[in-house]
C-alpha cells in the first residue's frame, strides 16, 4: 500500500506562492548566485523548496521508503509497540504522546555503526534508511556550508565545523504518519505550530498539510507539494548560531478539509548541532545544542505552564521584532 493522491485544496486555503526555489545542483556547482539567493531564502522566510533535479538516488530510495513507511504503520499498534523506546530520536511514539502532534512517528538517530534496533518489519529495510539518511546529510551539510560562504565565515567560523561527523549530536531521521480522520475515532490532527529545533530540515512530502507563516502577510500559509523538490527550512539552533541572521520560521501541519480525509506521510531528516555546543538565544541565554533539545521536547510532551513556555516552541521567534506586531495566540489540534 502506498499513500494516496493529494487531497484537493478548499477555496479559503492561502498558498505561499512566494517560497524561493534553490537548485541543489548549482549549490553543489559552487554558483555564487545561487549561494546569495539561498542567504537571502533563509534569512527572510527561513523556508524554501530545493529543487533535487539530480538527486536520482535520493529520490528512489524515497519512492521505495514511502511503501515501506505506509505498510509499518499499517501494523497493529500493540506490535508497532514493540519498536517504543520512550525516547526523543529513536524508535517508535503513538499519535498524540506529544502535545499538538497527532501522529504515529518512527524515529532514527543517525548512528555512525550503522546498525539499528528495530525489532518489527522495518528493520529488514534498514539499508534504505540509511542511504536515505546518508544523502540527506550530505545535502543539508552542502547546504550548510553554502551558507557559510555567503556570510563570509571562513574557517573555524564555519558552520560545518559544528557539525562534525564523528561528534556526538541529535541528527535524526523521523517518519510520520498522520491518521486519516474517517472513522470519527481520531481526535485531532496534524503538528501544532512550533519552530524546529536544530540547524536545517530536509522535508519530502507529496502531500499537502504543511503550513509557514508567510513573511509578506503575517498569517498562515500552505506550502505547495511540489514533485522532486524537498521543502528546507531553518531552526532554533542555526537561527541562534547566526547571531539571528537566519530565520527559524513557525510553521505547523493541519488538514486541508475540514477533517484529514487520507492519510499522510512524510519523512524528514533533522540535521543537528553538535550536542555540546553552545549559544546565545535571542532573550541572551546560554544554551548548548542538547539542552535546547531536550528542554524543548520535554515542553513537547507536557507543556507546563504555556502559554508562557510557548516562545520557546517557537524559537522565541514570536519576541523577535519580525513577529512581535501580530502576536500569534498558541493553538494545539
Ligand atoms: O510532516 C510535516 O510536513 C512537517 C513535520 C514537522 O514540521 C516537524 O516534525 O518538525
Ligand atoms: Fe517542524
Amino acid at each position: 500500500m502506498g499513500p494516496q493522491v493529494m487531497a484537493p485544496i478548499n477555496d479559503k486555503v492561502i498558498l505561499s506562492t512566494s517560497l524561493p526555489t534553490i537548485s541543489l545542483l548549482r549549490l553543489e556547482a559552487g554558483d555564487a548566485n545561487e549561494s546569495a539567493a539561498l542567504l537571502q531564502a533563509c534569512s527572510s522566510h527561513g523556508f524554501f523548496y530545493l529543487n533535487l533535479q539530480g538527486a536520482d538516488t535520493l529520490l528512489g530510495t524515497w519512492r521505495s521508503l514511502l511503501s515501506v513507511i505506509a505498510d509499518y504503520f499499517d501494523q497493529p499498534v500493540d506490535h508497532k509497540m514493540n519498536d517504543a523506546r520512550e525516547s526523543d530520536n529513536q524508535g517508535y511514539e503513538p499519535a498524540g504522546t506529544s502535545v499538538g502532534a497527532r501522529s504515529d512517528e518512527i524515529s532514527r538517530r543517525e548512528m555512525l555503526n550503522r546498525h539499528a534496533e528495530l525489532s518489527t518489519s522495518v528493520d529488514k529495510q534498514q539499508q534504505l534508511f540509511f542511504d536515505f539518511m546518508g544523502n540527506a546529510h550530505k545535502i543539508t551539510l552542502t547546504i550548510l556550508s553554502r551558507l557559510s560562504d555567503a556570510l563570509s565565515l571562513e574557517g573555524s567560523a564555519g558552520f560545518e565545523t559544528v557539525h562534525r561527523h564523528d561528534r556526538p549530536s541529535l541528527s535524526t531521521l523521523a517518519l510520520f504518519h498522520y491518521l486519516k480522520q474517517d472513522n470519527g475515532q481520531v481526535p485531532g490532527f496534524g503538528h501544532g505550530k512550533h519552530t524546529d529545533i536544530g540547524t536545517l530540515t530536509f522535508l519530502l512530502c507529496e502531500q499537502w498539510g504543511l503550513q509557514v507563516i508567510s513573511p509578506d502577510t503575517e498569517s498562515w500559509a500552505f506550502v505547495e507539494p511540489r514533485l522532486n523538490h524537498a521543502v528546507i527550512n531553518v531552526g532554533d539552533s542555526l537561527r541562534f548560531i547566526s547571531g539571528c541572521k537566519l530565520s527559524s520560521a513557525v510553521h505547523r501541519v493541519v488538514p486541508v478539509q475540514e477533517k484529514q480525509m487520507e492519510d499522510r506521510y512524510s519523512i524528514a531528516y533533522f540535521l543537528r548541532m553538535e550536542n555540546d555546543v553552545k549559544y546565545r538565544d535571542s532573550a541572551n541565554k546560554i544554551w548548548s545544542a542538547q539542552e535546547w533539545h531536550d528542554s524543548k521536547f520535554n515542553l513537547f510532551r507536557d507543556p507546563v505552564g504555556l502559554p508562557n513556555n510557548a516562545q520557546m516552541l517557537t524559537g522565541v521567534m514570536e519576541s523577535n521584532e519580525k513577529l512581535l506586531e501580530k502576536a500569534i495566540p498558541v493553538t494545539w489540534f
